[in-house]
């Protein structure tokens, strides 16, 4: 498939989705042209994406497609190849105010004598600028986001002995700490049950709805928020798509974006997507007049 028979990346901006339908609003981030290399392998390019307030943002792909790496991005970890980018109204840096992450989920080792409290706390005091809180100050806004979460039993509980479920809520307190304007999460669902996903979908989307905080959410799993979604970006082969759920999640989208044939069907309001390879070949730029074409 070459770039003139790629899935029309969004070659203008895009409009607000129903959930930002003020006009006046301002994306929390925005991306022109953005691109993103490893060498001469391309993750993704041309990506024009504007984030609106309290939109759900759905990433998704196969495994290597660049979905962590576009969330490293827009935390200034990582320099994009190509484009433009602002995040919050300025060039993303490491350690932004108001942006609040919540890393792909890893076990914290059992021995971590780290209690709830004190995770929370880190992400309170890493953010701050200025005076530092008072104690007392601190203590209750810790208390106040362990609640928030549903976590106050386990607040005291060293995190290397909570489950896979209770650490992931005491991540979502920590990455709330920054009274996040954006939320970048990355795959926080992986290896939760259905109650847990459902607890930790309901959180974020809880802090959209009330706070209208922008969510970036990675996932490779659709249904589970599918619900709530209002957009979904997909990235595979080095090309993307960018739409409602209802465009991207469909047969021909996706068929066209992997340039192979690739079922997607609902069965009982779930998305099932049949045939889609698994991994992302590597990608080798030809250099051709729009900075590279496909193998
Ligand atoms: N610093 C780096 N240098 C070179 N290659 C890298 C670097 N960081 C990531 N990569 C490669 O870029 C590709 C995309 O990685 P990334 O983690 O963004 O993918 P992903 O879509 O999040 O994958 P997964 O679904 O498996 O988590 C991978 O093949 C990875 O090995």
């Amino acid at each position: 498939m070459d770039r003139a028979q790629a899935p029309s990346p969004a070659a203008a901006p895009l409009s607000p989705p129903a959930v930002a339908a003020d006009s006046t609003a301002t994306p929390v981030a925005s991306l022109r042209g953005a691109a993103l290399s490893y060498g001469d392998r391309v993750l993704w390019q041309d990506l024009d994406l504007d984030v609106w307030p309290g939109e759900f943002l759905a990433v998704l792909g196969p495994n290597g497609s660049g979905k962590t790496s576009l969330l490293r991005v827009l935390l200034g970890r990582q320099q994009p190849t190509a484009g433009a980018l602002t995040v919050l109204g300025h060039p993303p840096r490491r350690g932004g105010r108001h942006i609040g992450y919540v890393p792909q989920q890893k076990s914290l080792p059992a021995h971590t004598m780290l209690r709830a409290r004190d995770l929370v706390r880190l992400g309170l005091e890493g953010h701050r600028w200025g005076l530092p809180l008072t104690p007392g100050t601190a203590r209750r806004r810790v208390d106040e986001l362990l609640e928030s979460v549903g976590a106050t039993s386990y607040a005291d509980v060293p995190v290397g002995r909570l489950s896979g479920g209770e650490q992931q809520r005491v991540r979502i307190a920590q990455a709330l700490a920054t009274d996040p304007r954006i939320l970048l999460c990355d795959e926080p669902l992986l290896s939760l049950d259905l109650q847990h996903q459902r607890t930790v979908t309901a959180l974020v989307d809880r802090r959209r709805r009330t706070a209208s905080t922008a969510v970036v959410f990675v996932t490779h799993e659709i249904n589970p928020v599918l619900g709530l979604v209002d957009r979904v970006l997909y990235l595979a082969r080095g090309g993307h798509r960018i739409g409602p759920p209802d465009e991207v999640m469909t047969t021909s989208a996706l068929s066209r974006l992997y340039g192979t044939h690739v079922d997607v069907v609902r069965v009982h309001g779930r998305i099932v997507v049949v045939g889609a390879p698994d991994a992302v070949p590597v990608h080798h730029p030809t250099g051709g007049p729009n900075g590279g074409g496909r193998p």
